[in-house]
């Protein structure tokens, strides 16, 4: 059984090209994570999201443990086989969409109470319940259980969910203790916009023996510059050898400046959601299907994409398909925007091998500011 590794393959400043090994596979790094909420990544057939470059999918704990259930989902074989995607996957904890998804939240020391926002029935997550979930799920990668403040947010509330925040990992991970071999577990640095309480966090976590450590605690509200200032600011003190997870970043421009700081892994359901509502992520900015400029635009999306969904259909019969509400406008342009996120991830790689990740960011940026075609 192959244990858990990461390797630097070569570096660009303090962006990273790595691989990721895992006993279901390999993640090349820079990675992007399509979010894969309820054991589907929304609108797409797994063997899709494999085709369009994905090594690794998110799962979410907190959907999974209230319905199907994480008991239910060990009984039917975990969660690759019940979905049938049997390459790796990450859970986070549950404890973010606790906070943003549940009601009647009570959080204390040993975990948080909650009412499901689909029944109102109670349940309870603690570090180790979190963990233990984790792992009747079968995840590869599993999360810590955080508490994750908003922002803005008082200097003194940031302290106390930090440091709350560390007790928790120090028993995720004892909880995490026993796993098949090959698992992993990672930290989550918190700290908020407070660059001393970000430090003393990261030093925390590093001393923690964590398979790879995640920068937690951003992309909940505060401006593009606080964020990138905030990993700047922690990313020396987080272990070179190990991977880097910025959670829920994000846009492309995001995980342009994220990669250039030395962030190795990123999800978002920015590209599933938006491909849901008629907006297509391309190398010339994002486009709204909806608009009637597109209603008889015979040019596909971009004919040069290297992904077929980028190239085999017009404008306007997605245009078409947007106006009807088919719900193949859904699933086109969700594989349109998986198929470019990766596209971007795979050009960050291979400038990063080449020591060119300035000029391709110049270069991708100047694409999105030059607009449609
Ligand atoms: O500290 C965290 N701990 C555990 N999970 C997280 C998940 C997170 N997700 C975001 N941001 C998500 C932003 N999305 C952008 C697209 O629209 C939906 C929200 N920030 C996050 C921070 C954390």
């Amino acid at each position: 059984m192959t244990a858990f590794s990461f390797r630097v393959r070569a570096t660009d400043g303090t962006a990273r090209l790595g691989e990721i090994s895992t006993p279901r596979g390999h993640i090349r790094t820079p990675a992007f994570m399509p979010v894969g909420t309820q054991a589907t990544v929304k609108a797409m057939y797994p063997e899709q999201v494999r085709a369009l470059g994905a090594d690794i999918i998110l799962g979410n704990t907190y959907h999974l443990m209230l319905r199907p259930g994480a008991e239910r989902v060990a009984r039917l074989g975990g969660l690759h086989a019940f979905m049938d995607w049997p390459h790796p996957i990450l859970t986070d904890s549950g404890g973010f969409q606790v906070m943003s998804l549940a009601s009647l939240r009570k959080l204390d020391e040993d975990g948080v109470t909650f009412r499901s926002h689909l029944d109102g029935s109670e349940h309870r997550l603690t570090p180790e319940r979190s963990i233990e979930i984790q792992g009747l799920l079968g995840a590869d990668i599993q999360m810590q259980l955080d508490e994750c403040l908003k922002l803005p947010a008082a200097r003194e509330d940031i302290a106390r969910a930090m440091e709350l925040s560390l007790r928790w990992a120090e028993r995720s991970r004892r909880a995490f203790e026993g796993q098949p071999e090959g698992r992993a577990i990672f930290g989550i640095v918190q700290g908020g916009d407070q660059p001393d309480l970000r430090i003393d966090s990261a030093k925390a976590l590093a001393g923690m023996d964590f398979h790879g450590l995640a920068v937690g605690g951003l992309a909940v509200g505060e401006p593009q510059e606080v964020m990138l200032a905030m990993i700047e600011t922690v990313e020396p003190h987080l272990p070179a050898t190990k991977p880097r997870y910025l959670m829920g970043v994000g846009t492309p421009d995001d995980i342009l400046e994220a990669a250039s700081r030395g962030i190795d892994m990123f999800d978002c359901v920015m590209p599933t959601r938006a491909g849901r509502h008629a907006t297509a992520f391309t190398r010339f900015g994002k486009i709204n299907l909806r608009n009637a400029r597109h209603a008889e635009d015979t040019r596909p999306l971009d004919p040069d994409s290297p992904s077929e969904p980028l190239r085999r259909w017009s404008r306007a019969y997605l245009h078409h398909l947007v106006r009807a509400e088919e719900m193949l406008a859904g699933m086109i342009l969700t594989a349109v925007n998986i198929a470019y996120y990766q596209e971007l991830m795979a050009g960050i790689r291979a400038a990063i091998a080449e020591g060119r990740l300035a000029a391709f960011r110049d270069e991708v940026k100047a694409g999105w500011a030059a607009g449609d075609l």
